[in-house]
């Protein structure tokens, strides 16, 4: 081993040893709680972390979208959430299924009854000679719904998002926005709990993927599944309550929307953005509040009634720093 992997080796086991010590109780109450997750991929002899020590909890019958540039970790996430890649450390949970210590049925099980999956390619998630209905019908067979029963929940599915009309339609019958919505009704057509969609509006025009995102609000609200998106586009947020921001394999600031009404009963949406606070107590500061006050390396920090003041390391008077800075005597 060379002294960086020794090195990583250390960092590995003490973030193992930190997700491990600590009490169940993070993220109790969350459907979804990852915890320090890390994940490292060795290729021919070259090591990457595309998680780092991600913290992340989502409550049951929340709609968020997970955004982040190419490399930040996305798709490593979403392999993990839907149990088909192990992290190699920290704790994931969904529901009551521990992540980490599924055994290959029970990984089956959970992807078969837990969770419901979209994907970008909408060919990888429709079966092509099978019409709408039938598809929906498909995964209800596998898991032994009878026929009468299979053919009520694929019409009631293809109403509650829009496209009763493709029912009969094989997928090249449809355009890419219908197939996804098709695809949204395959991944509900055995109530999950969770619906992961992993790039749902890649490859359509904006027609196409207001109505998708609409298709997984609707699954969301309506159908009461907790709907986890996964994208780059940071579009979709518009749609969403909650949007997380990943970067460099880990969670690092959060937008909130909610509809505020005024006196006039004017509809107002209000975007709040949040940094991540992690376990140990690290936040992650926006690059562009840090480039405008040009914070680098070392701030002082100064502990006020109803918030912390953040100055940057400049001698008094040079910058920002006045009273309450956080000098101490
Ligand atoms: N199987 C693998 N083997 C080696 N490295 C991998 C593997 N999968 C992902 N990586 C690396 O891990 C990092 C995170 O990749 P990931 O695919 O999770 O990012 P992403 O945010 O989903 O990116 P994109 O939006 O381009 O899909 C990248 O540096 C990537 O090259």
């Amino acid at each position: 081993m060379t002294s960086t992997q020794t090195a990583d080796r250390a960092a590995l086991d003490s973030l193992e040893s930190r997700a491990r010590a600590r009490p169940g109780d993070y993220g109790a109450n969350a459907l979804i709680a990852c915890e320090s997750l890390v994940r490292i991929y060795q290729a021919e002899g070259i090591e990457v972390q595309a998680l780092q020590g991600l913290d992340l909890l989502i409550d049951p019958g929340e709609l968020v979208a997970i955004v982040g540039a190419s490399g930040s970790g996305k798709s490593t996430l979403l392999s993990v959430l839907s149990g088909l890649d192990v992290p190699t450390a920290g704790r994931v949970r969904v529901g009551e299924w521990d992540l980490m210590a599924m055994t290959a049925r029970e990984r089956v099980t959970y992807r078969r009854t837990m969770v419901g999956f979209v994907w970008q390619q909408t060919a990888r998630n429709l079966v092509p000679y099978l019409t709408a209905a039938e598809n929906i019908a498909f995964p209800q067979a596998l898991a032994g719904v009878r026929g009468a029963a299979r053919k009520r929940r694929s019409a009631e599915l293809l109403e509650a998002l829009g496209i009763g009309y493709c029912a009969d339609r094989r997928p090249a019958q449809m355009s890419g926005g219908e197939q996804q919505r098709v695809a949204i009704a395959v991944a509900l057509s055995n109530s999950p709990q969770v619906v992961f969609a992993d790039e749902p509006t890649g490859e359509l025009d904006s027609a196409s993927s207001d109505q998708v995102l609409d298709a997984l609000r609707a699954a969301n609200r309506e159908l009461g599944a907790t709907v986890v998106i996964v994208t780059h586009d940071s579009g979709v947020s518009e749609h969403v309550e909650r949007t997380v921001a990943i970067r460099d394999g880990r969670t690092s600031s959060e937008v909130r929307r909610r509809t505020h009404t005024d006196e006039h009963g004017a509809e107002q949406v209000i975007a709040q953005e949040y940094a991540m606070l992690d376990r140990a107590g690290r936040v992650q500061l926006p690059r562009d509040y840090r480039e405008v006050l040009e914070l680098s390396d070392r701030v002082r920090l100064a502990l006020e009634e109803s918030h912390i003041a953040v100055w940057p390391d400049r001698p008094s008077g040079a910058g920002a720093a006045g009273a309450g800075s956080g000098e101490s005597t």
